[in-house]
């Protein structure tokens, strides 16, 4: 039986390429494409707003109905929407979101108590992987003689609203946990003085339409490694979003992420 999936987001930019590759797996059946009631294409054939041709699916505000998964790229509010959406339909949630306030990462970890849910900053496999080698890197770093800086680079569309990006921070906190460190800074001006070791610096990038880059870079005295992980274009995090929710759908409740789903 193909897993039942909605989006929510459905006309966004990530929405779009989830509408566009889920009609195409037939793995799964896209029943339902939320949308802001507010948003200029609302009531419109999610598939013509895809550019993949007449759906049959409108991007409306609720359903009736059954989806076993809901995938969320939206905004703060409409992922707030999608985990009471998740909870009422007892479906597993997709949370892909990113600039979230306390108040809906908290709801987010409660809803994780009833239903399934995958959470990651980023659904992309190379990113997810890239994560996995910043944590070797830190650990093998971290009593290094001389210290070794990290800082985080990362570059996006001009359009993005939160920085620095979500999958910037999420790297941070993994080289952060193995390497000791609690200081984060954003950027610098002025005359901050030498850099002490135990920070880690994030510095956003915003240009044109850049699907998403990130570099992590470990400063040694004498040398320096970079890991860089480039998107050529949405498809890597659509993709790994739809298959969370064929791995989430029919799960027992907890918090998984991206390592679960691909086995990393
Ligand atoms: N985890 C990942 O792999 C990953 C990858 C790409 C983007 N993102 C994140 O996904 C989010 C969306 O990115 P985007 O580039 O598609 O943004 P976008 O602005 O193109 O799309 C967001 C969509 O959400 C809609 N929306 C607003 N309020 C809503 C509501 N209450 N209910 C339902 N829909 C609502 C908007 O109308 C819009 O169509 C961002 O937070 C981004 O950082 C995460
Ligand atoms: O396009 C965006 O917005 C992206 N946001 C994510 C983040 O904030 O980490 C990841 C990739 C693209």
């Amino acid at each position: 039986m193909p897993t039942k999936v909605a989006i929510n987001g459905a006309a966004g930019r990530m929405g779009q390429r989830l509408v566009a590759l889920g009609c195409q797996d037939e793995s799964l059946e896209l029943v339902a494409c939320f949308e802001y009631t507010g948003h200029p294409k609302f009531g419109k054939d999610a598939g013509e707003v895809a550019g993949v041709g007449e759906l049959g699916l409108h991007l409306i505000e609720k359903t009736d109905e059954p989806y076993d998964a809901i995938i969320d790229f939206s905004v703060p509010e409409g992922a707030h929407a999608a985990v009471e959406r998740a909870v009422a339909a007892k479906a597993a949630l997709v949370m892909a979101t990113t600039g979230l306030e306390d108040e809906h990462k908290a709801k987010i970890r409660e809803a994780a108590n009833v239903i399934p849910v995958v959470w990651a900053p980023s659904m992309s496999t190379t990113v997810n992987l890239t994560m996995k080698l910043c944590e070797i890197a830190g650990e093998a770093l971290k009593d290094i003689p001389g210290g070794a800086d990290v800082e985080i680079l990362e570059r996006h569309h001009r359009f993005k609203e939160d920085s620095p990006s979500g999958t910037a921070l999420r790297f941070g906190e993994l080289i952060a946990d193995k390497m000791g460190i609690t200081r984060h800074i954003h950027g610098r001006e002025g005359r901050p003085g030498a850099r002490p070791h135990d920070e880690i610096a994030y510095h956003a990038i915003r240009t044109g339409d850049n699907p998403g880059e990130h570099t992590i870079i470990f400063g040694l005295l004498g040398e320096t490694i970079e890991l860089t992980v480039r998107a050529s274009n949405r498809d890597c995090y659509a993709s790994g979003a739809l298959q969370a929710a064929k791995f989430a759908a029919g799960k027992k409740p907890g918090l998984y992420n991206m390592n679960d789903v691909l086995g990393l």
